[in-house]
């Protein structure tokens, strides 16, 4: 596992990671999210003892990382896919840091063959397509067979066949029993491939918890209910104190399930045609719980333009 207490890191007046606790437990993959300069890479890098920590400290399987005689058998990163020499081929990479590490030659067959990469491990890797350069970057992260995977945006410029690839493999990781922990400044695609949120925003953390209680706790719902004699309905049910918008030719009610709701509107013989729970989706909930902590808002002026 991953523990940090009390992490902190500046940079001259600038505080990236302002003293956040958290645990990455193995057997899930966690989502590591937060808008743009969040403070995701340098809390990763400090992970990795790439950053040192202004004060605090964090630890992997109880230790400093940068103290492990084996690093690579203890955590697989993926930080930057292009840290790879364009003119060295895919196995040869994975053979230099294979003998680098004291990994035997033969694992190096087979993380390429894990990655979908064999047929190609001969070419140069500087020729490769950005979801190849992901792969291979992938490949030098299981290189050590690590408990403990840290993939740094991942899917970034991938293809939907690349993006799918990623999530499945994070899931068979964590189905392994390994720490998976994958940052993203993108909701939707945490929605499908974590388990488990660690919400990052202006370097403190703003949740941390499963994306079930995420949703519970920060993704807004309604019901919605369309009905011959709205107003009626509409009037029952404000009467009853609940929170009613009319918007066109439906209602939207808050604070009771659409069962009760439907109960209700029943008991006083008025007919129902729809009633449907609707509830914002993880990314407008994410927008919600980080809007204060973006660093760049575009404005509808510039966001026009930009298209
Ligand atoms: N080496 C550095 N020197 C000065 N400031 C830095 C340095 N590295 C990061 N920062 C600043 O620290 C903050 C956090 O940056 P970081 O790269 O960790 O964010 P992030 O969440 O990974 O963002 P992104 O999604 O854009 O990669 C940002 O304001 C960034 O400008």
């Amino acid at each position: 596992m991953i523990r940090a207490h009390q992490l902190t890191k500046r940079f001259a007046d600038r505080t990236a990671v302002d003293g956040i606790d958290f645990v990455v437990e193995p057997g899930r993959v966690t989502g590591f999210l937060g808008p743009n300069g969040a403070g995701k890479s340098t809390t990763m890098r400090m992970i990795l003892g790439l950053d040192a920590p202004t004060s605090g400290t964090v630890s992997v399987n109880g230790h400093r990382y940068a103290a492990s005689p084996a690093p690579l058998r203890e955590i697989g990163a993926l930080l930057d896919a292009h840290a790879i020499h364009p003119g060295r081929s895919a196995r040869d990479h994975l053979r230099w840091m294979a003998a680098s590490n004291g990994i035997p030659t033969t694992r190096v067959g087979e993380v390429l063959d894990l990655v979908g990469l064999d047929s190609v491990a001969g070419q140069r890797a500087g020729r490769f397509s950005l979801g190849m350069g992901q792969r291979l970057g992938i490949a030098a992260a299981m290189l050590g067979d690590p408990p403990v995977v840290v993939l740094d945006e991942p899917v970034n410029g991938l293809d939907p066949e690349g993006i799918r690839w990623v999530r499945t493999f994070a899931r068979q990781l964590a189905d392994e029993g390994r720490t998976v922990f994958i940052s993203s400044h993108l909701m939707s695609e945490m929605a499908l491939m974590a388990d488990h949120l660690l919400v990052i925003g202006r370097g403190t953390i703003l949740a941390d918890c499963s994306m079930t209680e995420f949703m519970t706790d920060h993704a807004a719902s309604y019901v919605r209910v369309k009905a011959p004699a709205l107003g009626d309905v509409a009037h029952l049910l404000t009467g009853r104190g609940l929170d009613v918008t009319r918007v066109d030719d439906e209602i939207r009610v808050g604070g009771l399930d659409a069962a009760s709701i439907g109960d209700l509107v029943f008991s006083r013989g008025l007919a129902v045609h729809e009633l449907t729970l609707v509830r914002s989706s993880l990314e407008d909930a994410f927008m919600a719980l980080t809007a204060d902590s973006v660093e760049y808002h575009a404005t509808a002026a510039s966001e026009g333009a930009a298209r």
